[in-house]
């Protein structure tokens, strides 16, 4: 079901994952009035693109800074504050507690934090390796519930929880999806994939969206499908 406050449009969220700003505002001009919602990460924030933020904001766009930042509780909050200033919508922490409560107290009023339980490349063996007791879902579960009684804003998981996760945390919660795969096209490095349709319909209330969009010859073309399949999914 469609959440009474988000537009149908406003649910893909493209992942501006690109070398150069001007790589950036190229893609931007193509997808016109088809994409609301941005995401500036690593690649696109390390090459300049967070001066794009404010501008995009300053455009009518939502705008998700992504750079998933974990590091000592002050470090954290000055960061927050930060990203605050550039007008952005969201911003991703990594789901460990200490980190999660210094961005709580820091957003101030407009940016909202989302906590990234298990990245959508990690499957169990990855957690393993990593020195993890718990499995995937045992620990997006645990860090949901974590970062919900932190007052955190809302969850990054993959389509694959997300329904348990809507069933733990309740309505309130924004739930984001990345890991997104339309039929037929390639997984890359993500691990825990869907269908746009599929994870709007487990609960997800934004899709992140990157090479499948960046990498398609019509970008324009592939969006609009995906928008397409988020409103016949009942979004
Ligand atoms: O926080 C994220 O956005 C994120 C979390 C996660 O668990 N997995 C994940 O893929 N992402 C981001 O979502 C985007 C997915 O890109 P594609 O795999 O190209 O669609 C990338 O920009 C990732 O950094």
């Amino acid at each position: 079901m469609k959440p009474a406050h988000v537009d149908t449009r406003d649910r893909l969220i493209v992942a501006l994952d690109l070398s150069s700003v001007e790589a950036a505002e190229a893609l931007i001009a193509r997808l016109g009035d088809s994409v609301t919602f941005y995401k500036v990460g690593y690649q696109l924030g390390y090459a300049g693109g967070l001066a794009l933020v404010p501008k995009l904001a300053e455009r009518g766009k939502k705008v998700f800074v992504d750079l998933k930042l974990h590091d000592i509780g002050n470090t954290v909050a000055k960061g927050i504050e930060s990203i605050a200033k550039l007008g952005a919508t969201f911003a991703t922490v990594h789901a460990y507690p200490q980190t999660m409560q210094a961005a709580v107290e820091a957003r101030g009023s407009s940016l909202k934090i989302l906590a990234v339980t298990v990245l959508t490349s990690y499957d169990e063996d990855d957690l393993h390796a990593a020195g993890y007791r718990l499995g995937v879902s045992d620990l997006v579960e645990a860090r949901a519930l974590q970062a919900q009684t932190l007052g955190v804003d809302g969850l990054v998981c993959s389509g694959e929880e997300a329904a348990t996760v809507r069933g733990i945390v309740g309505p309130q919660m924004a739930l984001v999806t990345p890991g997104i795969r339309p039929a037929g096209s390639a997984a890359g490095d993500q691990k825990r994939i869907m269908t746009p349709g599929r994870a709007i319909a487990a609960g997800a209330d934004y899709l992140v969206v990157g090479r499948p969009v960046v990498e398609a010859a019509d970008p324009k073309a592939a969006a609009e499908a995906i928008v397409s399949e988020i409103a016949q999914a009942g979004g």
